[in-house]
């Protein structure tokens, strides 16, 4: 995967337009993702490691199809999939109640689902007195509860991604939201996931995936992928 990464110094969009406008602005092109190759058998659930940037939610993307990748090709039949990420498509302008429509059509939900779960939405974010108000008035905390509460509403499908959604809102939230993520994942879907926690990694998946600068730098048993990863980046396990 490799995306087209501006060159231009350039402090605000104003100063960027006019370069671009003066054909002032060039691009290079930097690899997020190089040669990752790896199969996913039905019932796996497949934890995803690797430092900060080094191409873990674009690897995601590009196999539930939000992104295209400029080569290669994923075997997959996406009518079957579930991406769970939290934070992107709402509108801090909008009330909750417009946002869980919003949030809820961009993750893929038809507005009967919506509307078929929007009290168990609305019950599982603790949010009940807040519906009506606009999420711009919201902790990041209760952005994150209600986020949670939208992607995973209904059934689980049949395979399941998650992006680093086990760390949302306060101590007594993160409990129920991992039971209910531990849930889903162990009804039998096949999940990917990824994950900075090695115990999240550890106690849940039967396969790992080590990507590291965009490179497959090993895949197998947790614990082994967990341990060669401790070790390189020098943590105490
Ligand atoms: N749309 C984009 N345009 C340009 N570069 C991008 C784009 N999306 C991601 N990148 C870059 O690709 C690299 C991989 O990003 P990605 O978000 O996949 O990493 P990650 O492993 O999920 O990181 P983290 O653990 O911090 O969430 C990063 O260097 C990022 O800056």
């Amino acid at each position: 995967m490799v995306f087209k990464i501006s060159t231009s110094n350039a402090s605000g969009i104003k100063e960027y337009f006019i370069q671009w406008l003066e054909h002032r602005v060039s691009y290079k092109d930097f690899f997020a993702l190089n040669s990752v190759s790896f199969n996913v058998f039905r019932g796996e659930i497949v934890g995803i490691i690797g430092t900060n940037g080094s191409g873990k939610s674009t690897l995601l993307k590009i196999i539930s199809g939000a992104l295209n990748p400029t080569s290669g090709r994923v075997i997959v039949d996406r009518k079957k999939i579930q991406l769970l990420t939290l934070g992107t498509g709402f509108d801090m302008e909008l009330s909750a109640k417009e946002n869980v429509y919003l949030n809820g059509a961009i993750i893929g939900y038809s507005r009967e689902f919506i509307d078929e779960h929007y009290d168990e939405i609305v019950e599982f974010a603790e949010l009940g007195d807040f519906m009506d108000e606009k999420v711009k008035n919201f902790s990041s905390g209760m952005v994150s509860r209600l986020g949670f509460a939208i992607a995973t509403a209904g059934d689980a499908a049949e395979i399941l991604i998650l992006d680093e959604v086990l760390s949302v809102g306060d101590e007594f939230f993160r409990k129920k939201s991992l039971k209910r993520v531990k849930e889903m994942i162990h009804g039998g879907s096949t999940v990917l996931m990824v994950s900075h926690a090695m115990s999240t990694i550890l106690e849940n998946c039967t396969k790992a995936i080590w990507i590291e600068k965009g490179i497959l730098k090993m895949i197998g048993d947790p614990k082994v992928i967990c341990n060669v990863y401790s070790c390189d980046r020098g943590d105490e396990k």
